[in-house]
């Protein structure tokens, strides 16, 4: 690891971790691979938190294929190198899912969770581990509250009772060009071939050109929106 990973993204991982009480010693976590960049960094940042402090846990990755073939060996690799036992399923929604035509990344995530929970159970995994990070986390603010008059956003942890499991997000505290970089120089495997028809269609990629048109006048608001969550004070809403 680069001496100077410890201040770009290390420390931050950590901090999540800690404050959040994300990883326990004996903690067993799929970590969920997309293919994309943010889901390889997460994996590459917990084996490097695993080595860089007192916690024991184990990792598995699991790809789950919606019916579109990308190619995920380059990943595959890459696990078996870190010896992280590699899960592979294909749930073959992809038909089902573009029937929906009003809402189907919704449709395609909640069977793509559904499968996850699934698997882990068969695993006897306590935790799923997820790639949402910092940008997401503003870009869903800014999302639910223009689109659906909502103050919400993705939590830290959030519980799933029905399969006894919890979802955490080490990376709320990383910005996404933060991400870009390192899976740059460190060359992390990317899925290939082919991507989804919807990406760079739909309302986040709208809402993604709104946050960076903002942070072109006030280049800290990524920060100053999770310190808003973070800081919330029922009193000063109309609680
Ligand atoms: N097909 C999949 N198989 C396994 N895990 C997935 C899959 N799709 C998404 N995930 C998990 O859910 C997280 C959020 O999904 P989303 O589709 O929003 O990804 P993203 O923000 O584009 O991230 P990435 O760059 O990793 O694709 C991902 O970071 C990953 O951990």
């Amino acid at each position: 690891m680069r001496k100077w990973y410890n201040k770009l993204f290390l420390n931050d991982v950590r901090n999540a971790v800690e404050k959040y009480n994300m990883i326990e010693n004996n903690d067993k976590i799929i970590v969920g691979l997309s293919g994309g960049k943010d889901s390889v960094f997460l994996l590459y940042s917990l084996l490097l938190l695993r080595e860089n402090s007192y916690l024991n846990f184990d990792i598995l990755g699991l790809h789950i294929d919606i019916g579109i073939g990308i190619d995920m060996s380059d990943t595959e690799k890459f696990c078996r190198e870190n010896k992280v036992p590699y899960i592979y399923e294909n749930i073959h929604i992809i038909d089902k899912i573009f029937e929906d035509k009003k809402s189907p990344c919704y449709l395609c995530s909640k069977m793509k969770r559904g499968a996850m929970a699934r698997i882990a159970e068969d695993n006897h995994v306590n935790k799923i581990a997820l790639g949402h990070h910092k940008t997401d986390i503003a870009i869903t603010f800014l999302l639910n509250l223009i689109y659906t008059g909502k103050l919400e956003t993705f939590k830290p942890i959030s519980y799933n009772e029905k399969h006894n499991l919890q979802l955490i997000r080490p990376l709320i505290y990383i910005d996404e060009k933060t991400i870009e970089k390192v899976v740059k120089d460190e060359q992390l495997p990317l899925g290939k071939n082919k991507t989804c028809p919807k990406d760079k269609i739909n309302k986040r990629n709208e809402i993604k050109v709104l946050l960076e048109n903002i942070e072109e006048k006030y280049p800290d608001f990524q920060d100053k929106t999770v310190r808003a969550i973070e800081n919330f004070e029922q009193g000063n809403l109309w609680l």
